[in-house]
Order: structure tokens, then sequence, then C-alpha cells
């Protein structure tokens, strides 16, 4: 018996420029955002082991390694600080805004260099801290969050008169969206420097090679107090509607791949935004290793990975793969 007319798909994808057809969202270059890592020390150019292809770039080499990129068509990048020397950190992460922080002069720098790329500053204390948590902590260990706030609130606005375009808090204190907006007010910023809030960040192992590359790993505990569980679809949900409601620009889920739900939820939830998703180090390091033992081809399964991403609402993806992708992209 013949297939009924109406069961008919496969014509409609029968062609390849058909199947590109089929996106609600396409990949573009203008959707990448490239996490990169800033180190005190000016003139180096430092592996990542945990972290193929990454490196930890001194101020000094940005030109060199940014210079190809942009060319290739980067638009946005996302900056976080690398402190070599551990006796700088201290309990409230003083280095986080001064002079000497290499994400602020950094900032400086990459706004100097390339005046056309959008410059996003990942804001947190556990680079700074000398206990290695997000935010001040109470005698007891135990986050004070008023505190936490205003002193994350004090870095954005540094950050945003170094020149940064974009402030993304990653500590997950409650109330900093509204902080952060508040204290653009009072620089006079807010007409132009953006929050693109990391609403749902869930308490992860796939941060463990970033931690190792930013040096941010807590001394004690987890941070399983202020980021989300990982079986929380309704604290995210709420996390989101809350980050909303203080005035964030943009919303983020972090991880990307396995809270792909999540990442749908929030383009529902925050329709009329720009939603952003984190594909972070421990799912770049775990393709690049399956991919090295022949699970599959690195070019076929990341590109997977973005079509996800894009399927499940995101506007903008923040990943290491940026580089490969802006190539792959021009073919
Ligand atoms: N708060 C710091 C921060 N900002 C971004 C990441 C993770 C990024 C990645 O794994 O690529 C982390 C790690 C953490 O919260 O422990
Ligand atoms: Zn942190
Ligand atoms: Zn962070």
């Amino acid at each position: 018996m013949s297939v009924e007319i109406n069961s008919l798909l496969h014509a409609g994808y029968s062609h390849p420029l058909f199947r590109e057809w089929q996106a609600t969202r396409s990949i573009t270059k203008s959707a990448l955002m490239y996490p990169i890592f800033i180190t005190d020390e000016d003139d180096a150019k430092a592996e990542i082991p945990s972290m193929p292809n990454q490196f930890q770039w001194g101020v000094n080499r940005l030109e060199e390694f940014l210079g190809p990129l942009v060319e290739r068509g980067l638009r946005s990048v996302i900056l976080f600080g690398v402190i070599t020397d551990f006796s700088k950190k201290d309990s409230r992460g003083s280095l986080a805004d001064s002079n000497e922080c290499p994400v602020v002069r950094a900032v400086k720098e990459i706004r100097r260099l390339f005046p056309d790329l959008v410059v996003a500053c990942d804001v947190c204390l556990c680079e700074y801290t000398s206990h290695g948590h997000c935010g001040i902590l109470y005698d007891d260990g135990t986050v004070n969050n008023a505190k936490s706030v205003e002193r994350i609130a004090e870095v954005s606005g540094n950050y945003a008169l170094a020149g940064a375009h974009i402030i993304s808090p990653s500590d997950c204190m409650d109330g900093r969206i509204k902080a952060i907006k508040s204290k653009f007010m009072e620089l006079d910023l807010s007409h132009r420097v953006a929050v693109i809030s990391y609403s749902a960040k869930f308490a992860s192992g796939f941060f463990g090679p970033f931690r190792d590359a930013a040096g941010s790993a807590p001394s004690f505990g987890d941070r399983k107090c202020y980021q989300l569980p990982m079986n929380a679809r309704g604290l995210a949900r709420r996390a989101i509607l809350r980050d909303l409601r203080e005035g964030a620009d943009g919303i983020m889920v972090k991880p990307g791949t396995p809270y792909l739900d999540v990442l749908a939820e929030a383009a529902r939830l925050a329709e009329d935004y720009p939603i952003a998703t984190y594909q972070v180090s421990g799912e770049f390091a775990t393709i690049h290793a399956a991919a090295n033992a022949g699970v599959f081809g690195l070019k076929q399964h990341v590109m997977e990975t973005m079509h996800g991403f894009m399927r499940a609402g995101a506007s903008l993806v923040l990943t290491y793969f940026t580089p490969e992708l802006l190539e792959w992209l021009d073919n």
C-alpha cells in the first residue's frame, strides 16, 4: 500500500538548502561569545591542561590572540581573571576591581585595540577571594548575602567604568541584579551597560576544568547553598522570573547541554529577552575527550550541541569552541 499524501515529509528536506530552512534559529557568528582567561602575568600564554587549545593570556598578548579571531568575525568575548599570586587574594576579593586586576586592564586594552568587539565581564569574587567562595562570608563560613551583593555591585560598577559593555554576575547571590542596576543609575551608566544574568546556574560537576583554569576552587565546602540544585526546575524558574523583575537585560542558563529543558523554559518565561546559554568547561573537555577516543567527530558533535541550544531557544551561546565555529561557519 502506498504512503498517504499527508504523510510525506521527506521531500521537504530532500535538498541541503531545504534542510537549512528547517532551523527555527540559525547559528550565526553574532550568536557566539568567547570566554577568555586573563592572567596577571602580562606576557604569558599559559596552557590549561584540562582545556585543549585554551590558554591563560597576559594583557600584552591580547592583540596576537584576538586579532585573527576578530578578523574571522568574532563579535563578543567574556573575560575571567586569573590570579597566579594567591597571596594577593583576601576575604573580600579586593583585587577583583583594583587597577591591578588583569580583567580591569584587559577591558581597557581590548576596547582600545578592537573598538567594535563587545566586551562582557563575568562578575564574581571566587577568582579573588582567599577562601575561593563567590561572596563574602560570615565567620562561620556561610554566605553574608547583604555584604556580598554590595561588593558585587561595586565590582560591576568598576568594570563598567573600565569600559565593559555587559556585566554578567555569576555569583548567584540574592538581589544582585537590582543592586547592580541601582549602582549603574548612581554612576550614570545605566543607558550603556547591559546586565546578562547567570540566572539559572546549577551547582555542576561540569565546572571542574574552569576552576583549574581560573584558580577559583573553594578552599572548603562547596557552592550548593548559592548555585542551584541540579534537580530544581522550579527554583530555576523562580530565579529567572526574579532576575527579570529586578531589571536584567538578558538571562543565562548554565551549563548548557544537561539543562536544555531549563533553556527552553527560560525562552518561554523571558520570551522578550535575549537568552544565553553557557557550554561550560566540562562540556568542552568531555567533547574533546570523546572525540579523541573516537566516539564521534569533533565538528559533527559540536554542531549538534549548537543546534540543540538554538532549538531550545538560545539567542547567544558562550562556548570555548568559538574559534572553531567561526571557521566552520565560513564553509
Ligand atoms: N563563579 C565563577 C564561575 N564563572 C563561570 C564558571 C564556570 C565556567 C565554566 O566551567 O566554563 C564559574 C565556576 C564556578 O561557579 O565554580
Ligand atoms: Zn564564583
Ligand atoms: Zn564567575
